[in-house]
């Protein structure tokens, strides 16, 4: 039987910079983000039919199916009837933007499906408007303005999450300092190389609380670098921690070693622009 089904990935979101330059009157945070992708991502499949949502994969225990559900928030944002299937694939609450993914990625294949895309899809998230692109940016305000970036380099990369959950809102409320300098400009990046050189210029200001809250997202980042990458750091407000590297010969390896301690631990690289997994 032939399958109507419409797919998109969504692919895992990293804010390689994220630096906090101020406070709004509602107390959300003003950010200044150099985002990418990496190749590896949830996936969803949309087909016709009354509104439901069903989930499997890696991360599916655990992840609410209810109304609540990102994709099902989406879809109602939309107003769409339509059956869902979620491939889990992300951690959950940790720091690369999965439930915002998904929700862009339910919006995309809506709109394939001929249902005109939401005015201001940041209700469902602040990550959402950055991942309903989904290729690199700079982010700035509280996630709405988005600045689509020329591509980057394919640069091979390991995601770790060391299975310790920090709530976003806690990561934001532990923040010593709101006023911080903005990232600087940020310029073409011809390699790895470059762009290692530009992220040692800028911080992730999130990184300090977390870790203070949990200790593990400290040890995830001296791992990596053990393991040989040229950088690393936590993403978003964590735990997933992201290492960049040479070759992936060297990130498949270091992957391996960093799921000995028990830890999520996949080898992947900055997506391309346009990949869909
Ligand atoms: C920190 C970031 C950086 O990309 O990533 P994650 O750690 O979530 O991946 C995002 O801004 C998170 O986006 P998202 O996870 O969609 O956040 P939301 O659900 O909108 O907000 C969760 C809570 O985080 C705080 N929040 C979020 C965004 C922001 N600019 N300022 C904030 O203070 C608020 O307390 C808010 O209630
Ligand atoms: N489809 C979904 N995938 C992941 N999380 C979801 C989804 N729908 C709702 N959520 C909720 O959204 C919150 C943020 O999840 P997520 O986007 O994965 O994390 P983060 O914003 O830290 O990257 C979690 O508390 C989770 O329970």
């Amino acid at each position: 039987m032939p399958d109507d089904a419409v797919v998109e990935h969504a692919p895992a979101k990293l804010n390689l910079a994220l630096h906090v330059v101020g406070r709004r009157a509602d107390g959300y945070h003003l950010l200044d983000s150099l985002v990418a992708f990496a190749s590896v991502g949830d996936l969803v499949a949309l087909r016709p039919g009354p509104l439901s949502l069903r989930i499997d994969g890696p991360f599916a225990e655990g992840l609410d199916d209810g109304p609540d559900n990102l994709c099902l928030r989406a879809a109602r944002l939309a107003g769409a009837d339509v059956s869902i299937a979620l491939t889990k694939n992300l951690p959950v609450a940790s720091g690369i933007g999965g439930g915002s993914a998904d929700a862009a990625a339910v919006l995309r294949g809506l709109a394939r499906m001929g249902h005109p895309l939401p005015d201001a899809p940041e209700r469902l998230g602040a990550d959402v408007p950055v991942c309903m692109g989904s290729v690199p940016a700079r982010m700035q305000g509280v996630g709405e303005t988005v600045t689509p970036l020329p591509a980057l380099p394919r640069v091979p990369l390991v995601l770790v999450n060391p299975g310790v959950a920090v709530a976003t809102p806690r990561v934001f409320a532990a923040l010593g300092c709101r006023d911080n300098a903005p990232m600087p400009a940020i310029p073409a990046f011809r390699d790895g190389t470059g762009l290692i050189r530009f992220l040692a210029g800028t911080r992730n200001d999130l990184q300090a609380p977390a870790q203070d809250i949990a200790p593990a997202i400290g040890q995830a980042v001296a791992a990596l670098r053990a393991t040989g990458a040229g950088f690393a750091r936590m993403s978003g407000s964590g735990a997933t921690c992201f290492g960049l590297y040479d070759s992936h010969v060297q990130a498949a390896r270091a992957a391996r070693r960093l799921a000995r301690h028990g830890w999520w631990a996949v080898a992947s690289e900055l997506a391309p622009p346009g990949a869909r997994g």
